[in-house]
């Protein structure tokens, strides 16, 4: 107590911690400025950040009104916060180069939150820092070669087959085709065979659970959910020290029980398949035998440790989050756009029937590779729709800005928007229009390549790139070899979008009518 009046000492002890608090906030909010850097006003108490309004955890919308902000101000990049944390947008495409591949030593860190302990998944290849991260890619990398995919290609060929026959079905019965589930089932399919060995048939419904599992990862439906979401997103270290774990009990376990009925039954059954787990097991075996003689069971108790057994467990989560989403939304914005432009749609259709002609009538792996025209309207969907709407990374020691006096300081976070890159008019003009031809080999020469970046670049870029675009390639060429398609009269257009999150996804539902061939 510190007069005999309670009341006047809780009002002293009120004024007292108001104080403080604004003092820390103007304190922080004057970084950029201190340090001679452009920025953006903040505003008390959430600084430049809108997330809290958005009610959801991504960058999309914010990264696009910080970009448009700096742009037209005539910056190359300039500061803003999130609360009290100093970032750093880079909206200029040179810097961009230097941070993502030039310089990349200074930026190794993607600043995703994990915690080993508490939340073992969440230490996957995305979130790794630094030596960790290093490791777990270098023994990671071998399993995305070509001669990988190939292996998995077949696969992915006889899945497609399921989802022919749910399309089929539908025209049969003159109904709408939910484009968005129907492809949202393919790739889980897909992923949950080449990552897990699992057979998900998701079109009979019958490991529903898989989906659901799917779907709850990316949700943040319930308030302490949100909550540790923005705590780990904004105050990483406090987060850390409290313990958080981003992901539900019920999903790691329901992953980490997959993995493990997975690695017993090809023990019992001795059985080897050409997925990402047998080839993680393998780099596994590989590297214990070097060191002392390596069995099945030991990996088997391994994986019950917290560690390092969950590595692995993480890292086939990982393939599967990054994996299903990605895909079916680059397929289905693809389908969007080549409904709404049928002649380029022809266009495609009629590479399809060539290559396959040229291949026996089949759809061979080699011909996927000769379908460039097609790789054009993925590269030219993946422009207007990136999956990913932001790269973010972390500097790990002080760097000095090419051609100025101003150095990034270690630990400050660098943010790259490149949605709002993908749709410049300086760089595509008339950035809505649906233009694959943006793509071919003589205006990509005339291209600044750091203003396309759908699975970003340098060392930390996406490192399934190969495998996504070989799964949307089946699918679209497995569709459109067998059905015209067009957007039924029950889809709400133009489609909305929900720019609000970290992957881009429509609000509305895109409806098809599918014509067969
Ligand atoms: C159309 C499909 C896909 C798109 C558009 C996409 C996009 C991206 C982007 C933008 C990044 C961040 C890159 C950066 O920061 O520079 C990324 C990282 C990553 N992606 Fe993908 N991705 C796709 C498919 C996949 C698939 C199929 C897998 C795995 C099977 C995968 C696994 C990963 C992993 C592990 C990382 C983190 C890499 C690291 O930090 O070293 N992605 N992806």
């Amino acid at each position: 107590m510190l007069t005999d009046n309670p009341i006047f000492d809780l009002f002293i002890i009120t004024t007292a911690v108001i104080a403080a608090i604004v003092a820390y906030f103007h304190h922080s909010y004057k970084y950029w400025e201190r340090r001679g850097f452009p920025f953006l006003t903040p505003k008390f108490p959430l600084g430049n950040s809108v997330r809290f309004v958005t009610k959801s955890p991504g960058f999309g919308i914010e990264t696009k009104i910080f970009y448009k902000d700096l742009k037209r101000k005539g910056h190359k990049f300039g500061g803003i916060y999130t609360i009290t944390n100093p970032v750093l947008v880079v909206v200029d495409p040179d810097y961009i180069r230097d941070i993502l591949t030039k310089d990349f030593h200074y930026f190794v860190n993607r600043g995703q939150y994990h915690n080993e302990k508490t939340d073992p998944i969440s230490a996957h290849l995305f979130a790794l820092d630094e030596t960790k991260w290093k490791n777990m890619r270098t023994k990671l990398t071998p399993t995305f070669t070509s001669g990988k995919m190939k292996m998995m290609f077949q696969s992915i060929l006889d899945l497609s087959r399921n989802m022919i026959e749910a399309i089929d079905e539908s025209v049969a019965e003159q109904k709408d085709i939910d484009i968005k589930q129907v492809l949202a089932c393919f790739t889980t399919d897909v992923i949950g065979s080449c990552a897990f060995g699992i057979e998900c048939n998701s079109f009979k419904g019958t490991e529903a659970e898989f989906r659901r599992m799917g779907q709850k990862i990316f949700e943040a439906d319930s308030l302490p959910r949100m909550l540790k979401l923005l705590l780990a997103v904004n105050l990483p270290q406090l987060a850390l020290k409290l313990g958080i774990s981003t992901h539900e009990k019920e999903v790691s376990q329901f992953f980490y029980q997959v993995v493990e009925k997975t690695i017993r039954y090809r023990e019992d059954n001795n059985y080897t398949r050409p997925d990402f787990l047998q080839l993680l097991i393998n780099i596994r075996n590989d590297s214990k035998a070097s060191e002392h003689p390596f069995t099945m069971d030991q990996l088997v108790s391994n994986m019950r440790q917290p560690l390092p057994g969950y590595e692995n467990v993480a890292q086939v989560f990982l393939f599967f989050i990054a994996g299903f989403d990605t895909s079916s939304s680059a397929m289905n914005f693809a389908i969007y756009e080549l409904c709404k432009n049928p002649s380029i749609q022809e266009k495609v259709r009629e590479e399809i029937r060539e290559v396959l002609q040229k291949h026996g009538g089949q759809l061979t792996y080699e011909g996927l590779a000769e379908m460039k025209y097609m790789q054009q309207v993925l590269d030219e969907t993946l422009r207007i729709y990136p999956s990913v709407t932001t790269l973010t990374r972390v500097c790990v020691k002080d760097y000095k800005l090419r051609d100025t006096d101003l150095t990034i300081e270690k630990g400050i976070k660098v943010m790259i928007p490149l949605y709002s890159l993908h749709n410049d008019p300086e760089y595509f003009p008339e950035p809505d229009r649906f233009d694959p031809d943006r793509f071919s080999d003589e205006n990509k020469r005339s291209m600044h390549p750091y203003t396309h970046l759908p699975f970003g670049d340098g060392p930390r870029n996406c490192i399934g790139l190969r495998f996504g675009i070989m799964q949307s390639k089946v699918g679209l060429a497995a569709i459109l070899s067998r059905f015209r398609l067009k957007i039924s009269p029950s889809t709400r257009l133009p489609l909305r979008l929900d720019e609000g999150v970290l992957l881009i996804k429509t609000l509305d539902t895109l409806y098809i009518n599918a014509e067969k061939i």
